[in-house]
């Protein structure tokens, strides 16, 4: 616990801007006090980028860059020493450490433990510099409507509240205003947090404002105390602050080393790159994606590699765990009440678990397993909902709402191009895959088919006009001639003598459905219009044809149900496809 209190102006501390003063200070206070910068490493700070540092001569593989000695780190056992309390385990394991920033950026009073740390207080960005969406306007967040990041804020900023409300009473911190925001934030549902962060810097150390920056800092700025080799550490996500080396921006791929010298107690940092004279130094911040950069960096960048997107599907109650028995496999993390998660990359815009859920959610009742065709149904099924996600982010990218800085409008374009691009992927690839199984399977085309039956095209053209497959399409005439084609090819197969090519699986799934369909009035109702439109014309017309057999109204409603269990057509050249009933047999 802090025992002498000391009356500090510390609200000079809670308005200093990061300046290059504020910067040469606390790179001063580091050095006074055993830290090591190597000569080549300059800092720099400027209003768009903030602090960043360039090399001012070469700078070769593996060099020790910075070493900052462990009393310069601000850790949670500081943050515990000095409330008298234990960090939580079972919630946020950098509650306390937040709690104690905020305390030692915000408070009015200071004891000798925060005041040590004020020139390193003094660098970090004021909420008015932070880009995070976090900090955003009501107005603001409107560019992120009805994108998976703005439900996370939410949510987030829910659980941040509770955390904190939790932590100020524990410390018995909490006053009047504070008790009112939580009450107000928790029993109202209109209730916007935004409206409360990031517009003013007059808040107390124990507001939520204060703590949310403090959430903000550890979450941009931390480093894994994972680092510090600590024997007893508790939770792996454990982190701390390591000023001057929080000094260096993010670059994707930039070989790094962060590394604790047993003997001397230091803390270094190193670049496992060769840096020329002239270049900025980078820190790596791990494999991130723009939505994760976004809300805790507050930047996001252009063609982020590492860049993907969440599907997220509600289903009705219940409906989770039938998936699970037909062998679907999600993690756990995934998996949230009613709904699963999907993450799609730019590597991996298609789960094929996406794929086969789709495939579950498509087949028949008399379908006893996931078949080819239900798959390739359900891609289609998934492709109309990838396909409204990418129309969202074409439209959204257009970004019509103002944001406070260019910083936030170029981030906002950069995480929204990137969702376009993830979707684009995705619906490109769903297509690819539907290629690839046509390919791979070789249905029977009916394409194909209906070349080959001349007599069957003659009478298409005598009463219909249709010479090609391609007028079935354009007349849309696809459907009736499937079906008269099904019951012709039934009428065939029970003739003697017959000389039709016929695939048997067709005619097994024809006389299948035709001995233990009960036809209903409604289904009668349903071809009765079709079927009249056609008959008793044709069988008088082409009796070669149309008056052998069993031209009745039932074969025709068997026929559509052969078409409901067998066909399926290629949407980018409506191909009709007849599928024999297999397993599908694609991994998860
Ligand atoms: C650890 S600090 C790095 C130093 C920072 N520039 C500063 O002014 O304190 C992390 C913050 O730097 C900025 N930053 C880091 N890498 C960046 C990048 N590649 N592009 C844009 N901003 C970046 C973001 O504001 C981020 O929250």
């Amino acid at each position: 616990m802090c025992v002498e209190m000391l009356k500090m102006d510390h609200f000079e501390s809670r308005n200093k801007s990061m300046t290059i003063g504020t910067i040469n200070s606390c790179i001063e206070w580091a050095k006074s006090h055993g830290s090591v910068i190597d000569d080549k490493v300059e800092f720099r700070a400027d209003a768009n980028q903030g602090t960043y540092a360039v090399a001012n001569a070469q700078i070769v593989e593996g060099s020790v860059l910075v070493t900052i000695p462990h009393q310069l780190l601000v850790t949670t056992a500081l943050a515990e020493k000095h409330f008298g309390l234990k960090a939580p385990t079972e919630s946020n394991p950098n509650a306390l450490l937040q709690l104690f920033l905020s305390k030692m950026k915000f408070s009015s009073e200071s004891c000798s433990e925060i005041a040590f740390f004020q020139p390193f207080m003094d660098v970090l960005p004021l909420t008015k510099d932070i880009h995070s969406p976090y900090f955003w306007s009501r107005e603001e967040l409107t560019a992120l409507k009805g994108t998976e990041l703005l439900i996370k804020i939410e949510r987030n900023l829910k659980k941040l509240v509770k955390e904190w409300f939790d932590l100020i009473t524990k410390v018995n911190a909490a006053d009047d205003d504070d008790t009112e925001f939580y009450l107000q934030s928790s029993s109202n549902p209109q209730f916007q947090l935004s409206d409360y962060s990031g517009q003013s810097e007059d808040f107390t150390w124990h507001s939520f404002t204060a703590y949310l920056w403090s959430a903000y800092i550890v979450s941009s700025r931390a480093f894994p105390e994972l680092i510090l080799e600590h024997p007893d550490l508790k939770d792996i996500n454990q982190a701390f602050l390591y000023p001057v080396v929080d000094f260096f921006n993010h670059h994707n791929g930039q070989k790094v080393q962060w590394q604790l010298n047993k003997d001397t107690n230091g803390v270094s940092f190193s670049s496992g790159d060769q840096i020329e004279r002239g270049e900025e130094i980078f820190n790596n911040y791990g494999d991130k994606s723009n939505e994760e950069l976004l809300l805790n960096y507050g930047f996001a960048m252009p063609n982020n590699e590492n860049d993907l997107s969440t599907l997220t599907l509600r289903l009705p109650p219940g409906q989770l765990e039938s998936l699970v028995s037909w062998d679907l496999v999600i993690s756990d993390q995934n998996l949230a009440e009613n709904s699963v998660n999907f993450v799609l990359t730019v590597d991996s815009p298609l789960p094929m678990s996406l794929v086969k859920l789709f495939g579950i959610l498509s087949k028949l009742t008399s379908e006893n397993f996931v078949t080819w065709r239900s798959v390739l149904e359900g891609t289609e099924r998934l492709n109309a909902i990838i396909d409204q996600k990418l129309d969202f982010f074409k439209d959204a990218t257009k970004l019509r709402v103002s944001l406070k800085s260019p910083i936030r409008s170029k981030s906002t374009k950069a995480y929204l191009a990137g969702q376009k691009r993830i979707f684009q992927e995705s619906s490109d690839f769903i297509k690819k895959f539907q290629r690839k199984v046509v390919k791979d399977l070789k249905p029977v085309s009916f394409k194909s088919i209906f070349k080959a039956d001349k007599p069957f095209v003659n009478t298409l053209t005598l009463t219909f006009g249709i010479m090609k497959y391609e007028d079935l399409l354009s007349k849309g005439f696809l459907q009736q001639a499937l079906l008269l084609w099904i019951v012709r090819a039934y009428n065939m197969s029970s003739r003697e003598g017959a000389n039709l090519a016929l695939p048997q699986f067709i005619i097994d799934c024809f006389e299948d459905v035709k001995s233990n369909m009960v036809i209903e009035k409604d289904d009668v109702q349903e071809y009765l219009a079709f079927y009249k439109s056609m008959f008793p014309q044709l069988s008088t017309k082409i009796p070669e044809i149309y008056g052998k057999g069993d031209w009745s109204i039932k074969n025709f409603i068997v026929a559509g149900t052969v078409i409901d269990r067998l066909v399926w057509i290629l949407p980018a050249s409506q191909e009709a496809f007849f599928l024999e009933r297999k397993r599908y047999d694609l991994l998860s």
